[in-house]
């Protein structure tokens, strides 16, 4: 718990880059596994970049319908296997039980939450993750930096505890948390100079600013 919201910073994908977001205190730390990422972290340096994390954050692998070889290469080096491809309910909860780790599903919210699409998972997740929709023109599935309409979230009968994405940055997240209800935020755009290069300055500052909110009633 980082205060009143707890954070999940995304896209570390260098041990210079994991210790200043240590130092930051969120929650949770997020390592992107796809290629197509300039955040990309190849499986077997997964392990390495993950280690000083352990006991001080919660460490997530961020996998687009991965296959089971990826999920048996990835699984030991983390905490959190966040699915942000199309995975079915089905596919999440073999995933889930392979790697013996906690699974996330990342949902894309359009115009409104499709609940009872998201709670199809329930069972097999231990939460939710809500972004944006990609651009039409997009080549990866998150991490675009884009935000929706957080308060489509607010008062939905979520089955599971959920994370708001999507856009953040220090300065939105005060407003985004307060018309979602939100009591978890992830951020990757948001904390970076370029894309995959992450500031020191802006995920102290995220997290900072993650400290000052009221946990929020949904
Ligand atoms: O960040 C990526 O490059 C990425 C690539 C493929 C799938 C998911 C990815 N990111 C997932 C995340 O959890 C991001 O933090 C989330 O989409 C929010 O990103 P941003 O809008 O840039 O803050």
């Amino acid at each position: 718990m980082t205060g009143g919201v707890d954070v999940k910073l995304c896209g570390l994908s260098t041990p210079a880059q994991v210790a200043a977001a240590l130092d930051a205190g969120p929650r949770w730390l997020g390592f992107v596994v796809f290629a197509r990422s300039p955040r990309h972290v190849a499986p077997d340096d997964l392990a390495a970049l993950t280690a000083p994390a352990a006991g001080r954050a919660e460490r997530v692998a961020v996998l687009v319908d991965p296959d089971d070889g990826l999920v048996d290469r990835v699984a030991g080096a983390v905490d959190v296997l966040q699915l942000h491809g199309g995975e079915t309910p089905e596919r999440v909860a073999a995933i889930a039980r392979r790697s013996g780790r906690a699974v996330w599903k990342a949902w894309a919210v359009g115009d409104r939450l499709d609940v009872e699409a998201v709670n199809a998972y329930a069972g097999a997740v231990d939460r939710f993750l809500f972004d944006a929709k990609p651009p039409k023109d997009a080549a990866l599935p998150g991490g675009n930096g884009v935000a929706f309409n957080a308060a489509l979230l607010r008062g939905v009968a979520v089955a599971r505890p959920w994370i708001l994405s999507g856009g953040l940055d220090a300065a939105s997240l005060g407003p985004a948390v307060a018309r979602s209800g939100a009591r978890a935020v992830d951020v990757s755009s948001g904390v970076e100079e370029a894309p995959g290069v992450k500031s020191a300055s802006l995920m102290a500052a995220f997290v900072a600013a993650a400290r000052t909110l009221e946990p929020a009633n949904a």
